[in-house]
């Protein structure tokens, strides 16, 4: 860690550095594979070989493999170039054949790239890792970089990246197939088309008439708001883009609902359980997960850091997270976690909105105080879906529990639940409710759309925009830096 620290000071901002690590298995192997990825793999490669010369793009030579600072000799091993067609002349004087422009940019990162296949004995190994490391710009890569450079350099979509890591830890054919064809870019190729429909140009000019019945519904809409008044719209605009969103709803409905749900992201939808402290919100994040991930006590404030855990909830894959209770709090340490609270229910996907059932006030003013303190600021269209659970339903009176759910209802509040962390009752459907939520994330934005089309066509578009960016965080077109922290972090190094 040291050496990497040290390597990135000297690593201009801006200018990126080359990262090299073993990328097969570690122990005695046959075959060890190390790589390399960055501009300095060439001279890199050169260094090691001993040759001015670097192979032939693409083809596999045998080679002596030294250490440059000793010219000691480590082994004899096959060596690939994969230079970045991007830069050709560089690597490519004129007169000499290059790769064509149409082959697939650079190794798997989309830069200069280079792989050693080695004797896997540790002490080849060692000696090479080594050898790497005391090379100018060369720096040991972090979990998962190597794929992380691919799909920074639009090698793979994030999809695939997924598809890549299921791959490697596919243990069955079925898991195998499947990893593969999200590899092949199956499932982001869907997404993508949703996307343009849902969304591409904001037309700055009044609506082409000859736009087809799928193009663009938010464009449309945007146009409509933008001109309807100076009468340029074409009539039944609306009704088209209407049409475009219903087919586009059933078939993300039916997409969901044809038993692929295993294939959603990796990274997972954000989990995220707020409330006043002691509500058991701890003990609701150790049932969920079945394990005591986070500390449970009866003081108040127990809880100041957030707690992450990730799960399978019907299918889904969520990232679940304890946050501090939320409460005006002289003490610094529990201050800096509430806010931490705060930031975490300002991303959250859907909020587990967690009360003591003893603690509320069935009447229904009090209530939606008590519930508004717990959810995230903000207009309710641009909030995460929320569940309110009502926990230690074990300590109410006979038939409460009933007033408390009939409260929520009439209120028009986020769907509840009566729920008990203590004996366990009430889990089962608060899961069903957070699988319908799951299961809603996107869908959600495209029926808010139908809802608010007749009141108000901002709104509508906004619906539209939200729809748009819950599936471009999956096909990485909307920068989504978590999302991408969670992919990576399940990639081991030399990936
Ligand atoms: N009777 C009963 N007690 C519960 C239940 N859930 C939690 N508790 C108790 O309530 C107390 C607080 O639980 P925690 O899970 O620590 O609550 P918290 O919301 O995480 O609290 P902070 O982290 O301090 O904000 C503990 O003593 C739990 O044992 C429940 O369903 N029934
Ligand atoms: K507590
Ligand atoms: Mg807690």
């Amino acid at each position: 860690a040291a050496l990497r620290a040290v390597k990135r000071l000297h690593c201009p901002a801006g200018k990126r550095d080359t990262i090299f690590a073993l990328s097969s298995g570690r122990g005695k192997c046959g075959v060890a594979v190390v790589r390399t990825s960055g501009p300095a793999s060439g001279a890199a490669l050169r260094s090691l070989t001993g040759q001015q010369e670097l192979p032939r793009p693409r083809a596999v030579a045998l080679r002596r493999i030294l250490d440059p600072s000793s010219a000691e000799t480590l082994d004899r091993g096959l060596v690939i170039w994969f230079p970045d067609t991007r830069y050709q002349s560089r690597h490519c004087p004129p007169g000499l054949s290059c790769p064509s422009a149409t082959l697939a940019l650079g190794g798997f990162t989309g830069e200069d790239c280079s792989e050693l296949h080695v004797h896997g004995g540790p002490a080849v190994v060692g000696g090479v890792l080594q050898a790497l490391g005391r090379l100018p710009g060369l720096r040991p890569a972090d979990p998962g970089e190597f794929t992380k450079r691919a799909f920074q350099n639009g090698k793979l979509g994030l999809t695939e990246v997924e598809g890549l890591g299921d791959l490697i830890h596919a243990e069955t054919e079925a898991q195998r197939r499947q990893a593969l064809r999200q590899m092949e870019g199956e499932l982001g190729q869907l997404y993508q088309r949703w996307s343009e429909e849902l969304t591409k140009a904001r037309s700055p000019s009044p609506p082409n008439p000859d736009w087809g019945l799928n193009a663009h519904a938010l464009a449309h809409v945007e146009a409509f708001i933008d001109f309807s008044e100076d009468d340029n719209l074409e009539e039944g605009v609306l009704a088209q883009v209407d049409a475009a969103v219903q087919t586009l709803q059933e078939e993300v409905s039916g997409h969901l609902q044809d038993g692929r749900r295993g294939e959603r992201l990796r990274g997972g939808v954000h989990v995220v359980i707020a409330g006043p402290t002691n509500a058991g919100k701890s003990s609701l994040l150790n049932l969920l997960c079945q394990r005591p991930a986070a500390i449970v006590s009866p003081v108040a404030g127990t809880t100041r850091d957030v707690v992450e855990s990730a799960l399978n909830i019907g299918g889904y894959p969520v990232v679940l997270s304890d946050t501090a209770g939320l409460r005006e709090t002289q003490d610094i340490v529990e201050r800096e976690g509430v806010s931490r609270a705060r930031e975490r229910l300002q991303r959250a996907d859907v909020v587990l909105a967690v009360l003591a059932a003893v603690d509320v006030d069935p009447e229904p003013g009090r209530f939606a105080d008590a519930l508004r303190a717990v959810l995230p600021p903000g207009p309710p269209a641009q909030r995460a879906p929320c569940i309110l659970v009502l926990n230690k339903a074990d300590l109410l009176e006979e038939g409460r529990g009933g007033a408390l759910l009939g409260a929520c209802g009439e209120g028009a509040l986020p769907p509840a639940c009566l729920l008990s962390c203590k004996t366990g009752e009430g889990v089962d459907s608060l899961l069903s409710l957070l699988g319908t939520q799951l299961e809603q994330i996107c869908l959600g934005s495209l029926g808010r759309y139908h809802g608010y089309k007749s009141l108000d066509l901002v709104l509508a578009a906004e619906e539209l925009r939200l729809a748009r960016r819950h599936l471009g965080k999956i096909t990485g077109q909307v920068s989504a830096e978590e999302i991408l922290d969670i992919v990576f972090r399940d990639f081991c190094v030399g990936k």
